[in-house]
């Protein structure tokens, strides 16, 4: 039988990120394992604030290169609130990894695994069950490529949206949609952003192309406010990039919070998985961190890969994960348990 490799380089990044990653990297590695005809190739590539610090750029480009030509990209995270560039922006290799290699569709799958994980009343395991679909390479983060006359008394962000980038993230969502619920909720600004006129005008005319799947149409207040109030409405969220960025997290907040939020940023041939969180500052290196995000990014990052022994893997990982979490004990401490880093993966691997 033959052998496919796949190359995958391990960003493990600042902070949390090299203990997160490490559970990752084990538990991945071992829902391969026993499929005879696939063989992970893991490189460790230095990115992030510190190797800013030892080197001067915090993604250098032979570390570019090692992603680009990878068959998919692990992340820890990355970044220190104390290292930044002379203009005060915190480093974001993670965002260059998105642009350049033009990683436009970002998912962020929401899951409530037990009723006891949520700040919310009234929701079991398995009820809040929606995914974020978040554009990754325009919006207002686009601003930060496009730097307009910035002094000390004025500065401005301009928020792009093109048709392009549009068409191409809709579409995305409604894909989505139709492997799921069959629902796409727009969040936009359109009452008082003409950017988000054009967004909404788009939207419109792609839904049409899915007469099967139900739409929805809300601006981004009243969604941080249903988020809230009826999170399990929720299907298929789409959204542009700085207003995802901010409702991940209060999703993933209303499911246990950043240690349980994966994510993939996914090209046309070329993806980024990573938990949703940062590096954590306030306790890194402690052996605390939730390792659950990461280990469900690797879970994605498996189906993703163009194989199906891979892809049964990654649901092997993502179901492994499932059970653990079906015990209550089986939590890090930021959802309510005492397992450390390390025996929360022992937990998933013995899942596994
Ligand atoms: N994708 C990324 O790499 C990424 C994402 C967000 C922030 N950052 C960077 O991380 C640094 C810290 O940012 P922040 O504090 O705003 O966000 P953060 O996500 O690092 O932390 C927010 C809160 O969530 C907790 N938390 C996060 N991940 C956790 C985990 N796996 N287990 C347990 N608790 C967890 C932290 O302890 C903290 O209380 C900054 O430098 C920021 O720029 C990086
Ligand atoms: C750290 C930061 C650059 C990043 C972002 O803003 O996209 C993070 O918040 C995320 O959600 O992945």
């Amino acid at each position: 039988m033959s052998k496919q490799t796949f190359q995958i380089a391990v960003l493990s990044g600042d902070g949390i990120g090299p203990e997160v990653t490490q559970q990752a990297v084990r538990l991945m590695s071992a829902a391969c394992e026993p499929f005879e005809d696939i063989d992970l190739s893991l490189q460790e590539v230095s990115v992030g604030a510190q190797e800013y610090l030892k080197n001067g750029d915090p993604l250098p480009d032979s570390a570019f290169d090692v992603c680009r030509e990878s068959d998919a990209v692990l992340l820890g995270a990355m970044g220190m609130p104390s290292v930044r560039w002379p203009d005060g922006r915190e480093m974001t290799p993670q965002i260059d990894l998105r642009e350049r290699l033009d990683l436009y569709n970002g998912l962020r799958p929401i899951y409530l695994y037990a009723a006891e994980d949520s700040p919310l009343k009234k929701y079991q395991a398995g009820e809040i069950d929606f995914v974020i679909v978040r554009e990754n390479t325009e919006g207002l983060f686009a601003a930060r490529t496009d730097p307009q006359d910035q002094t000390r008394e004025e500065a401005r962000d301009i928020m792009l949206i093109t048709r392009k980038g549009s068409l191409r993230i809709f579409r995305a969502a409604f894909d989505q949609a139709m492997q799921r619920r069959k629902k796409v909720t727009l969040v936009d600004k359109a009452n008082v952003l003409p950017s988000m006129v054009l967004f909404r005008e788009v939207f419109e005319e792609i839904a049409a192309e899915y007469p099967e799947v139900e739409t929805e149409v809300v601006y981004v207040d009243a969604a941080a406010l249903f988020l809230v109030q009826r999170p399990q409405s929720f299907d298929v969220i789409v959204t542009e990039n700085m207003f995802g960025d901010i409702l991940s997290d209060l999703a993933a907040g209303l499911v246990g919070g950043m240690g349980m939020a994966p994510s993939g940023d996914i090209g046309e041939d070329c993806a980024v998985f990573q938990p949703s969180h940062g590096t954590a500052p306030d306790i890194a290196g402690q052996n605390k961190a939730n390792p659950v995000a990461t280990i469900l990014s690797a879970a994605m990052l498996l189906q993703w890969l163009d194989h199906p022994s891979a892809k049964e893997a990654g649901v092997k990982l993502d179901s492994a994960v499932k059970k653990a979490l079906a015990d209550p004990a089986v939590r890090t401490g930021d959802v309510g348990g005492s397992l450390s880093t390390t025996e929360m993966g022992d937990a998933i691997l013995k899942c596994l």
